[in-house]
């Protein structure tokens, strides 16, 4: 397994009255305070919740406009070495070198992330391709990828280093389902002995993964909690959709309800 028992450490985020505005003006987090402990934690929301702007701020891609990040009491803003060492990302888009296959891409990014022993990286790359089901494709140039295939690939990178805190923007997104379930196993598995912070537009994937979720809607921290509290909340709550618009519609009256 690519994550060492010996090396394990606890993590604990602290986000404390976070905001993000952007310089158009645009208030992606708004006063967002929230903690999170070793297991997997999900994100949900609708598309421009805040999602990646959460995320992105716990990678150090982006600084808040307010309030702080602490993992293990360190200011995500002021120690970003310390904080980076213990990181694996998936970032929502991805680039890679398509003339590279999947293997020397891996390579590239393990040595990038610090792992110069040429046997340990060679197993570390191995393992993440493994755990991804991109064994057969491994020597294969990028650029005869899917999309799908691309998706793992990033989710394989982000786990080179072994790092002890992930975090994923969307990482089962565009996955067919067999993958896509393969990908909750990895993550449930991983999250035994790590933290994972990811987000999803699929209460599935969390339902399948999450020890704990937060939505974020507009912005603003809607709910945090276990997903069967979340389930409780809806409990005596159910809809059915009678008119006969189209499928794409009746999803949109059926969140409206919701909301
Ligand atoms: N670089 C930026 N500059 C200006 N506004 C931005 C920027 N990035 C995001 N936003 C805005 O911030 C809000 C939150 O965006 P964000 O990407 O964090 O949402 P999200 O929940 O991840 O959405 P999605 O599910 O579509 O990925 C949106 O209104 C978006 O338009």
């Amino acid at each position: 397994m690519i994550q060492n028992e010996k090396e394990m450490v606890f993590i604990m985020i602290e986000i404390n009255n976070l905001s993000k505005r952007y310089n158009n003006n645009c208030m992606a987090l708004d006063d967002i305070t929230c903690s999170i402990g070793t297991g997997v934690f999900g994100l949900l929301g609708e598309n421009g919740a805040g999602k990646s702007t959460l995320l992105k701020i716990l990678a150090m891609m982006i600084e808040p406009t307010g309030g702080r990040v602490t993992v293990n009491g360190v200011d995500v803003c002021s120690e970003k070495t310390v904080i980076r060492n213990q990181l694996g990302y998936l970032p929502q888009e991805f680039g890679f070198y398509s003339r590279l296959t999947g293997f020397e891409m891996l390579e590239y990014f393990a040595v990038l992330k610090g792992v110069t022993d040429k046997q340990a990286r060679k197993i570390q790359v191995n393992e993440a391709i493994e755990l991804v089901n991109l064994a057969e494709v491994r020597n294969k140039r990028i650029s005869t990828y899917s999309f799908g295939m691309k998706q793992r690939l990033g989710f394989a990178q982000a786990l080179l280093g072994k790092p002890q805190l992930l975090i994923m923007d969307e990482p089962t997104a565009g996955l067919d389902p067999v993958e896509r379930n393969n990908i909750r196993n990895v993550i449930s598995e991983l999250g035994r002995k790590i933290t994972i912070v990811y987000s999803t537009h699929i209460f599935a994937d969390i339902e399948a993964c999450c020890s704990e979720l937060a939505i974020l809607r507009q912005g603003s921290l809607v709910f945090q909690g276990k997903p069967d509290e979340l389930a409780k909340l809806a409990t005596g709550m159910s809809w059915q959709i009678k008119d006969t618009a189209s499928a794409k519609d009746g999803y949109m009256s059926l969140m409206e309800l919701a909301r």
